[in-house]
């Protein structure tokens, strides 16, 4: 639902008055379907910063040691209930905060291991990593051709299947792993398991949104708010920034337009998935610094700048409250969020674990949109 104010009176000297139209849109409260929310002291600064933004958010299980069954599970999203209990938000976001769990696929997880996490009712998926591919992947899966009757189960059990899509090959381009892995390990999975459920989740290249968008309903995207705001240029013109720096890296610009046009095409296929992937400020500020953005503090000004810089903040909605729902079967959140193309500042940096910081995405910028509080 969008409407239009009045307009109203930006600045109130008699020589610069100028007129603006402020926008609000109200939203269905959103979700964020791939979060790292990480553990210990990290959830009093993460949790906060999710509730404030999102309802239902799917926790990645890339914890050391990873997150590789229920029972972990279980006790993982109740160390997450105690941070919310804490965290100094209102009550109507405390509420609506509903953290969802997931299991780190490994090559010792099995179909019963599966059975276990459909029965519990809590588990809404379990996360594929590549051995190696990304932060946390160590323990991730080797040989996939050996997980056959864990794949079978998740079809029986219609878990889904959420994937970080890079093949891990030395020889391959950091840029062309994901196109890579596309046509090859995904390809073959989806004709070999075609009622899977498949998340193809960060999606950075118009090779993976084509291919997500010639397969069935049960294979969708997330989309992260990086990777619609910013090209591989951002990441590298004028001296390294490594608060751009994420896995899947960031892509060409025409990459960027086409993970702009299928976000903004109303296809629900493509949700929002934030990946916010906090790492302290001196670990990306390195000489060999951590892959992963932090955004999850300005996630819905982030998207609906990006949403809105190609006049589609119409589209906003579906893309953030509606469609990831629809894929998981759950109903729609019955609150709303209001956000306003008032602008925000996005803070130079958050106090983290006791002595460090953390540096968010766009920090010390100015974004267009901000949260109606
Ligand atoms: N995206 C990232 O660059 N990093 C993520 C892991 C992931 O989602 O690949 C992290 O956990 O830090
Ligand atoms: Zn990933
Ligand atoms: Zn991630």
């Amino acid at each position: 639902m969008t409407h239009n104010t009045a307009p109203t009176t930006a600045d109130t000297s008699d020589t610069a008055a100028a007129t603006q139209e402020v926008r609000h849109i109200t939203l269905t409260r959103p979700d964020d379907w791939h979060i790292h929310l990480r553990d210990g002291l990290s959830l009093s600064t993460t949790v906060a910063h999710a509730a404030a933004n999102f309802s239902r958010v799917i926790c990645m299980p890339n914890l050391v040691p990873p997150v590789k069954n229920t029972e972990q599970a279980l006790a993982y999203r109740s160390r997450i209930m105690q941070a919310l209990a804490h965290a100094d938000i209102d009550d109507t976001a405390k509420r609506a905060f509903d953290p969802r769990m997931t299991l780190y696929l490994t090559d010792s997880t099995t179909a019963e291991d599966i059975k276990q996490a459909s029965e519990s009712g809590m588990i809404q998926a379990v996360k594929l990593y590549p051995a190696g591919a990304t932060t946390n992947s160590a323990d991730g899966v080797t040989n996939l051709g050996g997980r056959s009757a864990v794949f079978e189960a998740m079809q029986k059990y219609k878990l889904p299947l959420l994937i970080h899509g890079e093949v891990t090959d030395a020889h391959v381009d950091i840029f062309d792993r994901e196109k890579q892995f596309v046509d090859t390990t995904l390809s073959n999975l989806v004709r070999q398991f075609p009622e899977l459920k498949i998340v193809v989740e960060h999606i950075t290249t118009g090779d993976a949104a084509d291919f997500v968008l010639s397969q069935s309903a049960l294979v969708a995207a997330t989309i992260t708010p990086q990777h619609l705001l910013f090209n591989r240029n951002h990441l590298l013109v004028g001296g390294v920034k490594p608060h751009f720096y994420c896995l899947p890296i960031l892509k060409r610009q025409q990459h960027q337009q086409v993970l702009l046009d299928v976000a903004t095409s109303g296809n629900p296929k493509f949700f929002l998935g934030t990946d916010s992937a906090p790492h302290a400020t001196n670990a990306k500020e390195n000489a060999c610094g951590c892959a992963g953005c932090y955004s999850a503090s300005i996630a819905l000004p982030l998207y609906a700048t990006a949403f809105d810089s190609v006049g589609k903040i119409d589209r906003l909605e579906g893309f953030a409250c509606h469609f990831g729902a629809q894929f998981y079967g759950l109903p729609l959140n019955n609150s709303t969020i209001t956000l306003v193309n008032e602008p925000m500042t996005v803070p130079q940096s958050y106090p983290y674990l006791d002595t460090q910081s953390l540096t968010p995405l766009m920090a010390g910028e100015t974004l267009p949109w901000s949260i109606k509080s």
